[in-house]
């Protein structure tokens, strides 16, 4: 078979701030083209995917081809790869960014530039990416694209007076993107004869072809029979199949070669084998060295999870096994908890990546879930010289141990109306930041820019920040690195009973106040029993605070004693409900909701 035409393809993604309408035009996109070629309409392709569409699979791909017939007359091939929107998701970004051509900017005509929008032009950037705008929601009354488009000039410099001014809801000047796609994005070049390099982007696994790899490929080519090497794991495997992706459908195809984006499958077990960011060659003719970049991603944000019913610990684990295979950002590993019991200590990229998954077990797989309060990797030195990366309060060492601790630090970028510089400057002054610098922007904007502690900014900042600016502030981070910092444990005192899973770390300078506000919260989740119960907050055996939840003498019966028998049932079958949800902590009993009242200190 000939190999593909590398002038008629265009491997390109989208990116744009949170709600400029990325998804809406990447769905305006697939729906305006085609999935075949008129050549390939002709071979046996379709009865291929008659198979596939029994099977009724839905997956959201990473990478759609789709086929564009222009206004020169020609088909080209579209490889729209998917990027994810968020901070949390930077580095699979820049993997993604990585196995494009170009990039379409989308700017929403009202708001114009934002932090994010920042972020990722410069990420495109940085990887050679071809970028140009396009101005979105020009159907909206707010909308002021001539404005938007100067700000694009102005702030970024890029040319934006020709760039298309669409509505991607309503579909307006849509056609204008097709046709900027097909001139302006380069056509990918390699050799298809050179020993295959191809980067893995992503992978996912499917109970059905087993682990499926999305590539580029960069080099050579690869299709059925290859015998395959991820070069970073050394892991091979032959070829079974290879193809791409389009109208929600696995397509094969012969071979993959220079240039084309695609999916491979193998009969490889483990999706831990196909890493994102890793090269894949021949094993049989293999290349010099791996496409650079691959690095390995490590979490920030760590949490312990636990199942609210202990029965269920097993489930709980086969369930985050299944997901970590299409998710190998996900880390987990077993712990104990005095007040919790058996459960696991898991690691995240950001608070979202652990929202969503924590969703997922709950939503997929039926698990009622406690969550202890997130914490970031603190490092600590101890005199003896060791080194320890503190993924759980409960393992810090005793003070006297240690030399001094670190902690991470992010560079931020806050996008803001100079009306709200000031209040925005405070609440970064509140989070211990170090301010950096400040840009004004044409329009009236700023952009401020910020060193902060990860774990001032991991709860509840970006709320804040919202609040604080009547919505108009954006966000963007990057990590800096670890810097020393006076941090202490705190610990929880229920009933004179430490509760190891309310632990956390904090500031020293801050331990004082959040200590009271922990205790406070507490008192309002913790439920009156028969007797007081003392709440206090402890750092390094001193006491900082307390309050008391009074005792009470309530029998629920009693307030329906005459009543007949069922109703009476009702309410014990309440109370038993209402049990499965508590905790026992010594002879207190824990709703299981405040394990997150840490979470929740800054809300007035
Ligand atoms: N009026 C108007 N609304 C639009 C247009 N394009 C998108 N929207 C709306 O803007 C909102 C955000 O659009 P999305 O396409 O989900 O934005 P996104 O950038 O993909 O957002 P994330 O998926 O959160 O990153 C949705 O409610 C869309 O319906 C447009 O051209 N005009």
């Amino acid at each position: 078979m000939a190999v593909m035409d590398q002038s008629k393809i265009r491997n390109f993604c989208i990116i744009a701030h949170i709600d400029h309408g990325k998804s809406t035009l990447a769905d305006r996109i697939i729906e305006m083209t085609g999935l075949l070629t008129s050549r390939e309409m002709q071979s046996q392709v379709l009865d291929n995917m008659d198979l596939e569409r029994e099977r009724g699979i839905t997956i959201k791909s990473q990478a759609v081809r789709t086929v564009y017939r222009a206004k020169d007359g020609e088909e080209y091939i579209f490889n729209l790869i998917d990027t994810p929107g968020h901070v949390d998701f930077n580095y699979e970004v820049s993997r993604s960014l990585a196995a494009c051509d170009g990039a379409i900017l989308v700017v929403d005509a009202a708001q114009g530039i934002e932090a994010q929008t920042l972020a990722n032009v410069y990420l495109a950037l940085d990887h050679d990416l071809e970028v140009f705008p396009v101005i979105n929601k020009v159907d909206l009354p707010s909308a002021r694209p001539d404005w938007v488009a100067n700000e694009i000039e102005d702030v970024i410099g890029l040319e934006a007076h020709d760039a298309p001014r669409i509505s991607a809801k309503t579909g307006l000047n849509v056609e204008d993107v097709l046709e900027a796609i097909v001139h302006k994005i380069p056509a990918p070049n390699g050799d298809p004869q050179a020993p295959l390099q191809a980067l893995i982007f992503d992978s996912l696994y499917d109970s059905y072809k087993g682990v499926i790899i999305f590539c580029r490929v960069r080099e050579g080519s690869v299709k059925k029979g290859t015998k395959i090497r991820m070069m970073a794991t050394g892991a091979e495997e032959e070829v079974v199949e290879v193809g791409y992706f389009g109208a929600g459908q696995f397509i094969p195809c012969e071979e993959l070669s220079a240039g084309m984006v695609g999916y491979i499958t193998a009969s490889i077990k483990n999706v831990k084998d196909t890493r994102v960011g890793d090269t894949i060659t021949d094993a049989d003719r293999p290349c010099e060295s791996p496409l650079p970049g691959y690095k390995k991603v490590t979490p920030m944000v760590y949490c312990g999870l636990y199942p609210a019913d202990g029965a269920r610990y097993n489930d709980l684990r086969d369930a985050l096994e299944k997901l970590q295979l299409n998710d190998a950002s996900l880390f987990f590993e077993p712990e104990t908890s005095i007040a919790l019991g058996f459960g696991f200590r898991c690691g995240f990229l950001g608070l979202l990546h652990l929202e969503i998954i924590q969703e997922r077990l709950e939503r997929e797989y039926n698990l009622d879930l406690v969550t202890t309060a997130p914490s970031v990797v603190y490092r600590i030195h101890k005199k003896n010289g060791d080194i320890i990366d503190l993924t759980n309060p409960s393992n810090m060492p005793d003070p006297s141990e240690i030399e001094y601790m670190e902690e991470p630090v992010v560079s931020a970028e806050i996008m803001v109306t100079t009306e709200f510089v000031g209040a925005i400057m405070t609440l970064c002054q509140e989070r211990r930041g170090i301010y950096k610098d400040t840009e004004y922007i044409e329009g009236g904007r700023a952009l401020l820019k910020y060193d902060l502690p990860l774990n001032e900014i991991i709860y509840d900042f970006f709320d804040a920040l919202k609040s604080r600016s009547r919505g108009y502030a954006s966000f963007d981070y990057e990590l800096k690195g670890y810097e020393q910092s006076e941090l202490v444990k705190l610990d929880i005192l229920i009933n004179k009973e430490e509760v190891d899973a309310l632990s956390f770390i904090v500031f020293s300078g801050s331990a004082y106040e959040r200590g009271r506000k922990m205790c406070e919260k507490l008192k309002d989740e913790i439920p009156r029993h028969l007797f007081e119960i003392p709440i206090q907050a402890a750092v390094g055996g001193k006491i900082i605070a307390r309050e008391t939840v009074k005792a009470m003498r309530k029998d629920v019966l009693a307030k329906c004693y005459g009543g007949d028998i069922s109703r009476k049932k009702k309410l014990l079958e309440k109370q038993k409900e209402g049990k499965k949800r508590m905790r026992q902590v010594g002879n207190v009993e824990i709703p299981q909701k405040a394990f997150m009242s840490v979470l929740k200190l800054d809300n007035e």
